[in-house]
């Protein structure tokens, strides 16, 4: 009789805020075809030749900020959800990282090793992307082949249009929201443009209105629709006007064109545009981490304030809330009982 399991998937962060332990992080992460997609020679050249040289300092300062005595912000939250859903399923649960450790390798190894022959595979992310969806069943796939081959794997697809996790997302921020507000911003993490472009097998986004239209062939995998699917959900669950919310993209890496507008640049000019009093949220990510923490809640106050804006206030991911916990292991289940199916 098959045994079933669950992988919880996440990003990853470097085991230290050691320059040299950001830089191996940097080095694995950024050499993924899938994130800076050139041919290898050209990747080696940008990352190893020009990043690698100057970011590894910067970011090890960035990650200091964040770092607890637990550690990687998203490490131990991940940690921590996979805690909660582990007392509310009844199968193994185990985590694994895209980048550096625990690995997605060591997440299988811990699972098969209490038996699991069926894993369902979580990638933590609400919306699809080449560097973050596709890069994970990627590696998984390879992992599985190489050192698993008995194994069956079965992943959890985008959940940014599902009710349950809509529904949870705006409680979530409904509780948040301070009293009043001028404007609620949702900053996604960007990706380049020519992502987009290339993962659209229908070759229909023009990143126009194509990606706000409620039907178009490309927004399965349209990261530009995706997050405003969410936040178009959201507003309307909060009931709140389109005029007092904005959607802007964050932590663009090099000199290509990412998605606009930039969230940086947003927030240095909010203050001029009268909106004072704003509220902040970061719904790419389920669990806080250095993009939230240090871009967004440090970094990304000082430009509204800089601005003249006066009061910059965060509104936390899901992180482990026990509404999230209950989606994480409803999405499971579903696919759990897919393994019975076939
Ligand atoms: C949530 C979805 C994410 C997408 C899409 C994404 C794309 C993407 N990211 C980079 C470059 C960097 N991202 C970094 C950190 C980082 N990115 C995400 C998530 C997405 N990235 C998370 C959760 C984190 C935080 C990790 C942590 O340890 O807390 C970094 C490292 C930090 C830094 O130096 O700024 C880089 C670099 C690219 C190039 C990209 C798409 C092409
Ligand atoms: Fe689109
Ligand atoms: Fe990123």
């Amino acid at each position: 009789m098959a045994k079933k399991g669950i992988l919880l998937v996440n990003l990853g962060s470097p085991r230290s805020t050691k320059v040299a332990d950001v830089k191996e992080y940097l080095d694995e992460f950024l050499m993924d075809e899938k994130v800076i997609d050139f041919r290898w020679f050209f990747r080696a050249l940008l990352v190893r030749g020009i990043i690698l040289n100057t970011r590894p300092k910067k970011s090890a300062a960035a990650y200091e900020t964040v770092w607890t005595d637990e550690g990687s912000p998203l490490i131990f939250i991940t940690e921590r959800i996979k805690k909660k859903l582990q007392k509310i399923v009844d199968v193994p649960v185990e985590i694994g990282m895209r980048y550096a450790e625990p690995s997605i390798e060591t997440g299988m190894r811990k699972l098969t090793e209490q038996g699991v022959t069926e894993i369902v595979l979580f990638p933590l992310y609400p919306q699809y992307a080449m560097s973050t969806t596709e890069t994970v069943i990627e590696k998984a796939d390879e992992v599985r082949k190489k050192h698993f081959p008995d194994i069956k794997v079965n992943y959890i697809q985008p959940f940014y249009n599902r009710e349950i996790y809509i529904d949870c997302l705006a409680e979530s921020i409904r509780e948040k929201l301070p009293e009043n507000f001028d404007a609620l911003q949702f900053s996604y993490h960007g990706v380049p443009e020519r992502h987009i472009y290339k993962t659209d097998p229908t070759n229909t986004c023009n990143l126009n209105d194509c990606c706000s239209r409620d039907e178009n062939p490309s927004h399965q995998f349209c990261y530009r629709h995706q997050c405003f699917k969410v936040t178009e959900k959201v507003i309307a669950k909060l009931g709140l006007p389109k005029e007092k919310v904005m959607v802007t993209f964050q932590s663009r890496l090099g000199s290509d064109k990412w998605m606009e507008p930039y969230t940086d640049e947003t927030l240095e000019g909010l203050g001029k545009k009268g909106i004072k009093n704003l509220a902040i949220v970061c719904p790419a990510f389920v669990s806080d981490c250095l993009e939230t923490l240090e871009e967004i809640s440090v970094e990304g106050k000082e430009q509204f304030e800089h601005g003249g804006g006066e009061n910059f206030h965060y509104i936390p991911c899901l992180n482990d809330e026990d509404r999230w916990i209950e989606v994480v292991k409803t999405l499971c289940e579903e696919k759990l009982h897919e393994f019975y199916l076939v």
